[in-house]
């Protein structure tokens, strides 16, 4: 007898949509997030994208469009399906006379736990978000980044299904930068299923399984890291700084297996590549026998920002 997988996915939208006033913030937004997936939403400033996970959160009422969570379609009369939502928002609410602990312990009660349910989870989520040394601490004197990883810690007390960060990372030192991506790739790790948004591409090259492209409150592309850079045609540039007769050398790498265009800049030579990493070896031999002194190699794989930038037109960043 075949065996039936479970399928339903942790979080599907279909058809989003909102706007305010004149402006149509998200338009006709849908994706889905497997159970343990991490899914990147990626758009520069004001491309909607807290518009969108507000409605997904259900802080912000869509104009048209449905939200389900593990298959339970999401209305305001469905406190359950918000209650497996983790919602960590942009905006830091925390009490700054009371140490972290003490701030978790109070949100942990809010929540319904029990006095030691909420001991217990507290201590853990302390664990998670890497601030059990400074759990004593008042928050007034948190940085910024431990403020926000404090956060974090408040949309993972009642143990969420579906965690939902609101660019986690801006304004925060590399420090806890870290730490917030360490944490998440650890829930992710351990089965959470994570909606992530940032205007930065690293993270979403680093953490997300999937990422979809925002831009205008659209979805202008989705896919995994490759398929998104398949897009632009996967082509690798080799960047090189040399000395020599460039002119010359540029004519015989067009000649090496790969290589698709070489230019010639002042002591710099730029070539286009099917696959950068395999051709290299060739490329430099070339040019060890074209009699060029090669002072520096670089490889730039294509990446989110050339995605961006082909389908948009625009840079990420600002
Ligand atoms: N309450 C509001 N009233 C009017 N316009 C709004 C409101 N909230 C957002 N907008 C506008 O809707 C658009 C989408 O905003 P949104 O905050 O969703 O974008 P974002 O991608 O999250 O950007 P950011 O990275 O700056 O948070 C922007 O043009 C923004 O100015």
């Amino acid at each position: 007898m075949a065996v039936r997988m479970d399928v339903t996915p942790a979080l599907r939208c279909r058809g989003l949509r909102r706007r305010y006033g004149d402006l149509i913030a998200v338009d006709g937004v849908s994706f889905e997030i497997a159970l343990g997936e991490t899914y990147g939403l990626l758009g520069p400033n004001g491309a909607g994208k807290t518009t969108v996970i507000s409605m997904v959160a259900g802080v912000l009422r869509a104009d048209a469009g449905e939200v389900s969570v593990a298959g339970q379609p999401m209305t305001p009369r469905t406190p359950a399906v918000k209650a497996r939502i983790g919602y960590v928002p942009q905006d830091v609410a925390l009490y700054p006379d009371l140490s972290g602990r003490e701030n978790l312990r109070f949100f942990a009660r809010l929540y319904g736990l029990s006095r030691a349910e909420a001991r217990s989870r507290v201590a853990e989520v302390l664990e998670t978000i890497g601030l059990a040394e400074r759990a004593r601490d008042p928050v007034g004197e948190y940085s910024g980044g431990m403020k926000r990883r404090l956060n974090i810690g408040v949309g993972l007390l009642h143990q969420p299904r579906l965690l939902i960060l609101d660019e986690p990372t801006v304004g925060v030192d590399p420090q806890s930068r870290n730490a917030i991506l360490a944490s998440v790739e650890a829930l992710a790790t351990g089965g959470m299923a994570v909606l992530y948004t940032t205007h930065y591409m690293e993270e979403a090259q680093r953490l997300c399984d999937r990422v979809g492209v925002i831009d205008n409150g659209r979805l202008v592309a989705e896919g995994t890291v490759r398929e998104l850079t398949a897009l632009v045609g996967e082509h690798d540039r080799v960047v090189l700084a040399a000395d020599g007769d460039l002119p010359a050398a540029a004519e015989k790498l067009r000649t090496v297996a790969g290589v698709r265009e070489v230019s010639v800049g002042a002591g710099r030579l730029e070539l286009l590549c099917g696959d950068g990493r395999a051709a290299l070896p060739e490329i430099l031999a070339c040019l060890a026998s074209a009699g060029v002194a090669v002072r520096s190699v670089e490889l730039r794989e294509p990446d989110l920002e050339a995605v961006f930038l082909h389908l948009t037109g625009k840079s990420l960043r600002d």
